[in-house]
């Protein structure tokens, strides 16, 4: 086992207890992420792994060596691990490719050259080099500290909203080299995230946290079709909630179906057009039926009234 969390105990504030008793095991090798809405824990547990915080009771154990906070060890992180927190402690005199390089020993300096060369196109920098991060923007200097941080081929990274402060191109860019990366070089990865939906392809696992309870620990495949509660649905994006007497209404399997996971068809319930908007590769539908509306993507515009099932 990478990383074991054993009945822990933290809170910020005596009034408001955090973690009450949290039990998490990390396997080596994984991209994992840890979502949640925001406030719901996942900085605050990020930084315990790291040993940035000291907790109440209970352990963390990262790779059979049991951890501590700062009062029993003052510089934070073990050699193996690294996190790249929302604020990225950058060199602000020097300049990108020598942030990069600062963990890379110089005895061959040519091969150093090489390898921060390679970081910095899988973080999408290579033009930046020679900049200082002054002049990058948020995203930007945190992917420097990203490149810095995999620099070192840790066998555990951490990264907190790695995708928070890009725009889309640049998130689809970087989520498949630092992915691949991080895969071909062995390192596990841990992110915190407030919203699935653009990086489920690449993960292996899917922790939540509500209000710092561990709600569900599943594969992506089997927290999107079984979510825990409509907390976990929608982090997977819009999706219709349906309550117990929706669901007797509508004789459905389930209580919450992805607007996808609604259709139109000739034997279905009747519903009423609301609206019906173009999307790009859709077109967004609101429909009522049964006093109750509902969200559905077609291929096609609707118009006054449809039958629509459940898939
Ligand atoms: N230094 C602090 N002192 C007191 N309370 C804090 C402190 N830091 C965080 N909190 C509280 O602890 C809870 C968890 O915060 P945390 O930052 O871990 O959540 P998060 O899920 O990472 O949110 P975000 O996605 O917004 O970063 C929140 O209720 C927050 O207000």
């Amino acid at each position: 086992m990478l990383l074991e969390i054993n009945n822990l105990y933290f809170s910020h504030t005596k009034e408001k207890p955090l973690f009450q008793n949290l039990n998490l095991r990390f396997e080596a090798g994984r991209i994992i992420a840890l979502a949640g809405e925001s406030g719901c824990g996942k900085s605050t547990l990020l930084s315990l792994m790291y040993g940035l915080l000291d907790w109440e009771s209970g352990e963390i154990i990262f790779d059979g060596k049991k951890l501590f906070g700062p009062k029993g060890n003052l510089v934070p992180g073990e050699a193996d691990m690294k996190f790249v927190a929302q604020n990225f402690d950058l060199m602000p005199y020097a300049t990108v490719a020598e942030n990069v390089g600062k963990f890379i020993s110089n005895i061959n300096l040519a091969q150093k050259k090489e390898t921060v060369a390679e970081l910095l196109e899988v973080v999408g920098l290579s033009e930046y080099a020679d900049v200082l991060p002054k002049y990058l923007s948020g995203g930007q200097q945190q992917r420097v500290a990203i490149a810095r941080a995999l620099s070192v081929l840790p066998k555990l990274l951490i990264l907190d909203e790695p995708f928070s402060n890009l725009d889309f191109p640049r998130k689809i860019e970087l989520r498949e080299k630092l992915f691949s990366y991080v895969k071909q070089n062995n390192i596990s990865l841990i992110i915190s995230t407030h919203e699935l939906q653009d990086i489920i392809p690449w993960l292996d696992q899917i922790i939540v946290l509500q209000n710092g309870r561990l709600i569900q620990n599943d594969s992506p495949e089997e927290t999107f079709r079984s979510p825990y509660n409509a907390y976990v649905a929608k982090l997977f994006g819009e999706v219709n909630i349906f309550n117990e007497k929706e669901i007797s209404d509508f004789s459905l399997k389930k209580f919450s179906y992805y607007p996808k996971e609604i259709s139109i068809s000739e034997n279905g319930i009747e519903a009423e057009v609301l609206e019906s908007r173009f999307a790009g590769n859709y077109y967004w539908n609101k429909v009522k039926a049964k006093d109750k509306e509902i969200i559905l993507y077609t291929d096609e515009k609707l118009s006054a009234s449809v039958n629509i099932s459940f898939i």
